[in-house]
């Protein structure tokens, strides 16, 4: 049989986003210049409300964390007194935000206010969430066939509601059991999983994680939980070494489950 056998212990299916339900290139054209293009806007506009405090105050935890690293933009604390002082509090939020955006870094600070922006994009139906031709009725067959299904990605658990409810599929959120974000671990973190499995309340081993970072499928492992890795186009190549050691699969209709042929 052409493709992977999913082991019989596993019961739930774990996917990574970027890479692999979905093109870099969705991510990386359409989604990420909305924000760089945005954020000075944004913050002028809803400066004031509580959310976006919650998100400045969270940015700034983190640049005073990043404050060692070469070229990171610190965030002082508006004085209250001025206007150009808030000007110059929202310019170092910008900065901040391209700065870590210009690393791909992903930060649970940079990914809530990110989640956040993107809002009213999706729910305008200015921007639709995409994903490659085969995930959709893969998902559909997994969850017909019993297995649960989840979501892990950096992107923030509210982002990737965005993605799912307002796509170019219409609104399939309600064919994954959960979300899980960077609240509960980096995704390059063997604990992430562990955790991962207790909240679903299984096992790792009952897990199966579809990424194209071989870093998160590696850290999975360790936690003990099976992994393929996706190859997609657009994707990061991969080492010799990789191939050889990953199960890969190029669609998720690749994946064999116990019961089909
Ligand atoms: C709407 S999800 C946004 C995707 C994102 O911000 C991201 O960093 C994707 O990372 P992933 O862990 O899915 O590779
Ligand atoms: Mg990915």
């Amino acid at each position: 049989m052409v493709g992977l056998s999913v082991p019989a212990e596993v019961t739930a299916i774990l996917l990574d986003i970027e890479g692999t339900t979905t093109p870099i290139a969705f991510v990386k054209d359409i989604l990420f210049p909305y924000i760089k293009e945005n954020v000075q806007e944004y913050l002028q506009t809803h400066w004031e409300e509580e959310e976006c405090r919650q998100d400045v105050s969270l940015l700034r935890k983190q640049a005073e964390e990043d404050a060692h690293l070469d070229g990171a933009v610190p965030i002082p604390t508006a004085s209250g007194e001025g206007a150009d002082d808030l000007q110059q509090t929202i310019q170092a939020v910008v900065d901040n935000v391209r700065w870590q955006m210009s690393l791909d870094r992903k930060t649970t600070a940079l990914k809530q206010l990110q989640g956040h922006m993107w809002r009213a994009a999706f729910t305008a139906g200015h921007v639709k969430g995409e994903f490659f031709e085969d995930v959709v009725p893969a998902v559909r067959r997994w969850k017909a066939a019993g297995m649960k299904v989840y979501i892990y990605s950096s992107g923030s658990v509210e982002a990737q509601k965005l993605l799912f409810g307002h796509s170019t599929e219409g609104n399939v959120l309600e064919l994954f059991d959960g979300h899980f974000d960077t609240k509960i671990g980096h995704k390059v973190e063997s604990e992430s999983y562990r955790k991962i499995a207790d909240s679903i309340g299984c096992s790792p081993s009952n897990i199966l994680f579809l990424t194209d970072v071989t870093l998160e499928a590696s850290a999975a492992e360790e936690a003990d939980v099976h992994v393929a890795v996706v190859v997609r186009p657009g994707n990061a190549g991969l080492t010799d070494d990789e191939k050889t050691y990953y199960r890969l699969i190029t669609s998720f209709s690749e994946l064999h489950l116990p019961s089909s042929t």
